[in-house]
């Protein structure tokens, strides 16, 4: 198992994130709170995300695993430091050009699947074009609903769909306006494992097929295993990664984090 020491990136401060990069921090912290109450949830993180990778992002309870995920969807700002989408600086943008760069070029999947409960599971997954005053590309809809495998379901309002149904719907939901990124947080958390299969694999289906690049933050070193990297946060920092993980090599670099 090779677990490498968290170097860091290799690219100059303040530069755009570059042709391979999606998205990439460049020394990110954000602070809660102030004086003696003051938290750390995130501090110095440099890192860059490749186009058309799947990455997932570990680490122990409260190491800032969704507070780096919400830093770099737009969701939450860092206190300090960038996160560069193309050459973007969304730290920079105002809350309205931010909300508009959301809806066009990000996509999120919640561990609570957040559908709709009054739309069919066809009207969930175009929302987000249908919010935007787009068509939807139909060749792609058509893609993205064979892969995700529901059939004669896509009429059914979500309370009519497994929790598995549910989630491979709030995924397609993510790619159909085709992002720059699709946001994933502990999106098997509510799962058995059979489901966790189904939603894990059309996640890597959109990586290896469609070239999507995909951030996923999971307790989970099955579910890590499915990405092409790992990464593991502890106390706010990156402390190291690893490439093309199993399982078993996850677990043991979650030991050695916690040996220190
Ligand atoms: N809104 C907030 N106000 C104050 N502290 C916060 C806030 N959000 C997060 N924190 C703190 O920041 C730290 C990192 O939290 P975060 O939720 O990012 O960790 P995590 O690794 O995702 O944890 P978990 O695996 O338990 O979900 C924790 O100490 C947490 O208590």
């Amino acid at each position: 198992m090779t677990v490498h020491g968290f170097a860091g990136s290799d690219q100059p401060l303040g530069s755009a994130a570059g042709p391979g990069i999606a998205i990439r921090t460049l020394d990110v912290g954000k602070s809660y709170g102030g004086g003696e109450t003051r938290i750390d949830a995130l501090a110095e993180v440099s890192v860059d995300f490749g186009k058309g990778r799947f990455t997932a992002i570990m680490g122990p309870s409260g190491s800032g695993k969704s507070t780096l995920l919400h830093c770099l969807a737009g969701l939450d700002r860092p206190t300090t430091g960038q996160v560069l989408l193309g050459d973007v600086d969304l730290t920079r943008l105002p809350e309205k050009t931010l909300t508009h760069l959301r809806r066009d070029r990000i996509g999120f999947v919640f561990q609570a699947f957040n559908l709709v409960p009054t739309l069919t599971a066809l009207e969930n997954i175009t929302l987000p074009l249908d919010l935007a005053g787009r068509n939807p590309d139909q060749a792609w809809l058509d893609t993205v609903i064979a892969t995700i495998g529901l059939g004669d379901r896509l009429t059914h309002k979500p309370s009519e769909l497994s929790g598995g149904q549910q989630q491979r719907v709030a995924c397609a939901r993510a790619l159909v306006s085709r992002p720059d990124v699709v946001f994933a947080d502990e999106p098997t958390g509510n799962l058995d494992s059979r489901s966790s299969a189904d939603v894990l694999g059309f996640l890597h289906r959109s990586v290896r097929d469609f070239g999507q690049t995909v951030v996923m933050v999971t307790h989970d070193p099955t579910a890590a295993s499915y990405a092409d990297r790992v990464l593991f946060l502890a106390d706010g920092r990156l402390r190291s990664e690893l490439l093309d993980p199993t399982a078993d090599s996850v677990l043991d670099a979650m030991k050695q984090l916690e040996v220190g």
